[in-house]
């Protein structure tokens, strides 16, 4: 699996899009899978508010919506922005929806915010994903506050609203999910230590990347266990540690010695003489 920054991902969405030729299909696929995996966490019996942003993520919240209102969830949408702000894939996605019959709320600052966030038990979170830039402008910075405090249950969409996507320390403010679906591949930010404990737990959704497509913009990769499994030798069962040659270890410090325990351990473990 492959790790990402945000600008690989933009470059791998753009080339999917563009040149393998998905076009819009791709939010749609993106939302559709994120929904896939939110029947699992959340049952049809919770009343769920998604709240959506102007940008992608917004419209990846408005096709999960959609998706989860037509096999019978109760789903209402809250839209933190103007009409006017909205992309043109989002407002397309938006049309879905509402000819769907669903309900759209809009709340274009604090004070309708605050009117229409009563109550807002379950959420799910596509109010701003990788697209983020600076600190977190009003009403956004309102509806993460609120949602933060309400909320027992949040569901983010691709990162947490508000988190940085790459390296970097948190700018404002920031909604501290349960879960958090990401789209295509693991971002950055969720293995730092300042940002990873905001994404709760977390999965990824394939949404028809080629694999190719990630290997010509990005080298890192995630270690997974199976991949760790697939590039060990294989040992026969009546080996000894002496038949696989010997591991030496130079290393360590005087007050740090914990790398070189960790080194040790593992050597010992994977069967090194
Ligand atoms: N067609 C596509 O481009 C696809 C996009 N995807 C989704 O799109 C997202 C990226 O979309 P975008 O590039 O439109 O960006 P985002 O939707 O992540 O963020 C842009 C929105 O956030 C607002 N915003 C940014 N910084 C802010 C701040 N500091 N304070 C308040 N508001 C702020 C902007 O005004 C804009 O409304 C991904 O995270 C993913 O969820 C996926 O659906 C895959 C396909
Ligand atoms: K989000």
């Amino acid at each position: 699996m492959f790790i990402v920054t945000a600008k690989e991902m933009y470059d791998i969405d753009h080339y999917t899009m563009q040149t393998i030729g998905y076009g819009n299909l791709l939010m749609e696929n993106a939302g559709r899978a994120v929904a896939e995996k939110i029947t699992k966490i959340i049952s049809k019996e919770e009343p769920i508010s998604v709240f959506v942003g102007t940008g992608h993520n917004g419209g990846d919240g408005y096709v999960v919506a959609r998706t989860l209102w037509n096999i019978g969830y109760d789903i209402e949408v809250i839209q933190v922005g103007e009409n006017e702000k909205l992309k043109p894939e989002v407002r397309f996605h938006k049309q879905l929806f509402i000819n769907c019959r669903g309900t759209v709320h809009v709340a274009v600052d604090d004070e309708t915010l605050q009117h229409v966030f009563t109550n807002k038990k379950v959420v799910i979170d596509a109010l701003i994903g990788i697209g983020l830039t600076e600190n977190i402008r009003e009403p956004i910075a309102t509806a993460i506050s609120l949602i933060n405090k309400e909320a027992e249950m949040i569901v983010s969409v691709d990162i947490p609203s508000g988190l940085p996507s790459d390296e970097g320390n948190l700018s404002s403010i920031a909604i501290q999910a349960h879960h958090t679906i990401t789209i295509g591949a693991p971002k950055m930010s969720m293995f730092i230590p300042s940002t990873e404990d905001f994404y709760g737990n977390w999965d990824v959704v394939s949404i028809g990347h080629s694999p190719f497509v990630f290997e010509k913009y990005t080298n890192r990769i995630m270690i997974t266990k199976e991949l760790f499994q697939q590039t060990m030798p294989r040992r026969k069962k009546s080996a000894h540690k002496g038949d696989h040659g010997r591991g030496l270890i130079i290393g360590g410090c005087d007050n740090m010695p914990g790398a070189l325990a960790m080194a040790v351990k593992a050597a010992l473990k994977t069967g090194r003489d």
